[in-house]
């Protein structure tokens, strides 16, 4: 099979996996080659396509590479819209620029599902940045394939696939000098390491790491679950039983923990942050309060008290 017939096929199988998706769907086009591939390829498996290209304005000449992305589109019959954001300053450029622009396709999705073009080799990347940083198993569970309203129909397909697929279909993507930059630490995983492991094991590793971010998917859902039954059987009004949670596996524990400190306005809980509720639960010697933020107006802190895990508040 061709390029083209293998990407048309992922969007196919994919679409008949998630019948909830629907037959009118967004497209997150950069105009690169993934993006552009998954474009061609949702169009000749028969969905309705409305591109969406997200303008971040941070580069001269991003208006450019928007307008030839959107008259790719265009061309290939697609419905088209382009959205002008503004990028904050909020935890670097990077992670500014994909807040704003998932901000973007989301509202401007209009109830449809957003397809995104990330890879195979998109896919192994993260997971082998999340075990190489010490990341949970959630980071290393990689991206999910559907997670409304956001699809990834091409996580089992190569990058090169993409690649060819345009190039059969006379399409002229984008390339984005950022993909090459070595000052990027994804690049150099791309350029560099992954190859190299690639040597080391004879071949199979993109596949096998997204064989471990499906795997570890499953074994976290599985966790996910056992983790809110346990938040649920330990409440006690806003507190949390202590005692009963002491009695749950690690693994189950802290999860359920992470559950509560989100649902008391703690702002995305650290792993030291729950590392040291996790010890209040189970270690007598531990601190007797742990900040966890959340809420700039007041000190918010976990005491435990009474065989018992409260918040307590103190305006600054
Ligand atoms: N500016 C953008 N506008 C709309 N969607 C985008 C934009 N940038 C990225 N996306 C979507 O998010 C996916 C992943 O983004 P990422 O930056 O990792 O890819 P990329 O290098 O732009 O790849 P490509 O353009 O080849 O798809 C893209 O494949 C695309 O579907």
């Amino acid at each position: 099979m061709d390029a083209t017939g293998a990407v048309t096929r992922a969007v196919t199988e994919f679409a008949a996996h998630h019948p909830d998706l629907g037959r009118e769907v967004c497209v997150g086009l950069s105009g690169g080659p993934d993006s552009l591939a998954l474009l061609a390829c949702a169009l000749r498996a028969g969905l309705h396509v409305r591109a969406l290209v997200v303008d971040h304005g941070l580069q001269p000449g991003s208006n450019a590479v928007a307008s030839a992305a959107a008259d790719a589109a265009l061309a290939l019959g697609a419905q088209v819209t382009v959205l002008r954001v503004r990028v904050g300053s909020d935890g670097g450029m990077e992670a500014a620029a994909r807040t704003a622009r998932y901000a973007a396709l989301d509202d401007a999705r209009d109830g449809r599902p957003v397809l995104l073009a990330h890879t195979a080799d998109d896919q192994a990347e993260t997971v082998l940045l999340g075990l190489a940083r010490g990341s949970g198993a959630r980071s290393i569970a990689g991206m999910r394939a559907w997670n409304p309203p956001w699809g990834r129909p091409l996580l089992d397909v190569r990058r090169a696939q993409t690649l060819a697929a345009c190039a059969e279909l006379g399409l002229r993507p984008h390339h984005d000098p950022h993909n090459r930059d070595p000052r990027f630490t994804r690049v150099r995983v791309r350029s560099e390491v992954l190859p190299l492991l690639d040597d080391v094991l004879h071949g199979g590793v993109v596949e096998a790491l997204g064989r471990t971010a499906s795997s570890l998917q499953a074994d976290n859902d599985a966790l996910d679950a056992l983790a809110d039954d346990l938040r649920t059987r330990a409440a006690v009004g806003d507190d949390l039983d202590a005692e009963l949670l002491a009695a749950a596996p690690p693994a189950v524990r802290t999860r359920a923990l992470r559950r509560w400190l989100l649902d008391v306005g703690a702002t995305e809980p650290t792993h030291r942050v729950i590392g040291a509720v996790d010890a209040m639960v189970t270690d007598r010697r531990s601190r007797a309060q742990v900040a966890i933020g959340g809420d700039p107006a007041a000190r918010t802190v976990v005491v435990r008290s009474d065989g018992r895990l409260r918040v307590e508040r103190t305006p600054r």
